[in-house]
């Protein structure tokens, strides 16, 4: 048997279609080389066996069961550092006060390499498989988040963010510098090879990017055939600050559109306040919504219609959005997205005024089967995976969580009681689960996280290879401090004292001598 052939048989859970949970029960599943190579029955078994040369295949044991990597399509990275803080003003006032401080102390670079390593160690484990990933503004931190979900074995689409006005003079590139250095993080990212990463053209949002700005980045998303992303139409106060500074245009789309920002790799998140027309114009250039209903609660000032957008034929994924969406984990967003929906319909109804819901009000609702599904299809198809991710099929890359709802009392975060169905603890799972429900995480057919166990890195300590690399990674030192970065008074290439980590030289710094 090749070391990396291995197969599970037990209970696989997905939804291949919108609204559809599949269980495929008592499979028998053959990853090859990181892909799904056969997906059978158990009268399957002898004969997968011999076919691919297995002594064994690994049995699910009673209450455990595969379920899809969840894709996360809107992540703030450098953001995860405030998570769960800062949530009591409107997003104009909340980028200033909270968000360009925390994501201009990414400069500090050992604070950075210990901040992502706890970034992308916390997604893994809550069984995010695949994140986009926003960055922050300069070129050298952006380097070290790519490295460090290079080294823990995620998958992801990272983008340097790029500003150019209406910025703090200490958070802030000139157009040219933005270009240069967002080309270089591409060409970083790229020559990697490492199918698991791919850059991303990142303009903050309308408001910090001039037009020169947006249209060199769309022709570098061109160039070298990356994603974008962006934020669109999110909230009153990022629309009417766009209708002010571009009175040419009707909507955030039109600017877009004019810009060349539309594509079918493109993801804008939010869009809760995105018309009819807009929303046709999006789903007719291919280009997809990430829906982020937490941070809509806080920040959006108002719901995206999920259903609604869907019927319109829009791609829409779930993100996030950390940290405007104050938890980091996508069964939170899947719960979310429910809720909001739940939310609209009531809101439907307190506008009626009346006692009778209607059935254009139930047509909002979602259950956590569509959920479910936008955690990973929709977020595939926003990422253009869907022939790589998403589902359990032949030819498909193993991106999956091995859950287990019997962990019953304090040890876990639900119970399940006598007589309920394999059905009811997975429902349980996506409505009352953690990270303690995950007892495996698999990207491209690679366990990465086993336990408290991060595989590949583990792996990296083991071997020695690197080992002072891994070892600081590992063992991340525990901040004692904030960091006392002053932006407006010191040069880039100071390093500021910081308290958080100190035992490992930068990869980005190494990479470029
Ligand atoms: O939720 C958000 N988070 C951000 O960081 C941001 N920047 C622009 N618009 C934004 N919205
Ligand atoms: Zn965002």
């Amino acid at each position: 048997m090749a070391a990396d052939t291995f197969a599970f048989r037990g209970t696989f859970f997905h939804t291949p279609a919108y609204g559809q949970l599949e269980a495929l029960r008592d499979a028998v599943v053959v990853i090859q080389d990181g892909k799904i190579a056969r997906l059978g029955t158990s009268g399957d078994e002898a004969a997968l066996m011999r076919e691919f040369g297995l002594s064994e295949v690994r049995r699910l044991k009673e209450g455990q069961y595969f379920v899809p990597g969840f894709i996360d399509t809107h992540v703030h990275a450098p953001q995860y550092k405030f998570t769960g803080t800062g949530t009591d003003i409107a997003l104009m006032d909340w980028l200033k006060k909270y968000t360009f401080p925390a994501e201009g102390s990414f400069r500090d670079l050992d604070a950075a390499h210990h901040r992502y390593a706890l970034l992308v160690k916390r997604f893994l484990a809550n069984g995010t498989t695949t994140a986009m990933y926003y960055g922050s503004l300069h070129l050298e931190p952006n380097l070290i988040l790519v490295d460090t979900i290079e080294r823990l074995g995620q998958r992801a689409v990272v983008g340097k963010v790029n500003m150019d006005r209406h910025s703090p003079d200490d958070y802030v590139e000139a157009t040219s510098d933005g270009i240069r250095d967002a080309e270089e993080f591409i060409k970083y990212t790229q020559g990697k090879k490492c199918t698991r990463i791919e850059p991303c053209i990142t303009p903050r949002f309308i408001p910090t990017c001039t037009p020169e700005l947006m249209k060199g980045l769309a022709s570098l998303a061109q160039k070298y055939g990356t994603h974008i992303q962006s934020h669109i139409s999110e909230c009153c106060g990022e629309v009417n600050c766009v209708r002010e500074m571009h009175p040419e245009y009707a909507s955030d789309a039109a600017v877009f559109e004019e810009m060349g920002m539309l594509t079918s790799k493109t993801v804008m998140a939010h869009g809760t306040l995105l018309s009819d027309d807009d929303i046709k114009h999006l789903a007719s250039r291919g280009t997809a919504v990430s829906h982020c209903p937490l941070s809509n609660f806080f920040l959006g000032d108002a719901f995206f219609k999920v259903n609604h957008a869907l019927s319109l034929g829009l791609k829409v994924g779930l993100g996030t959005d950390v940290a405007g969406g104050i938890q980091p984990s996508m069964l939170s967003a899947q719960r979310m997205a429910v809720v909001n929906s739940r939310c609209l319909r009531a809101h439907k109804l307190a506008v009626s005024g009346g006692t009778i819901v209607t059935p254009e009000m139930e047509k909002d609702v979602i259950t956590f089967k569509e959920a479910l599904w936008l955690a990973t299809v929709g977020g595939a198809q926003a990422l253009n995976m869907e022939d790589r991710v998403g589902t359990f099929a032949v030819g498909k890359e193993f991106d999956a969580l091995l859950v287990d709802t019997s962990l019953g009392g304090t040890a876990g975060p639900f119970d399940v009681f006598e007589g309920e169905d394999d059905l009811q603890r997975f429902e349980k799972f996506i409505n009352l689960g953690d990270d303690r429900n995950l007892l495996e995480v698999y990207v491209q057919g690679k366990c990465v996280k086993r336990g408290d166990s991060f595989e590949l890195e583990a792996a990296i300590l083991k071997s020695g290879a690197d080992s002072d690399r891994a070892m600081a990674a590992a063992t991340p030192a525990e901040p004692n401090a904030e960091p006392t970065v002053d932006l407006a008074h010191q040069p880039a290439s100071d390093s500021p004292a910081s308290g958080e980590a100190e035992a490992e030289e930068p990869a980005a710094k190494r990479s470029r001598r």
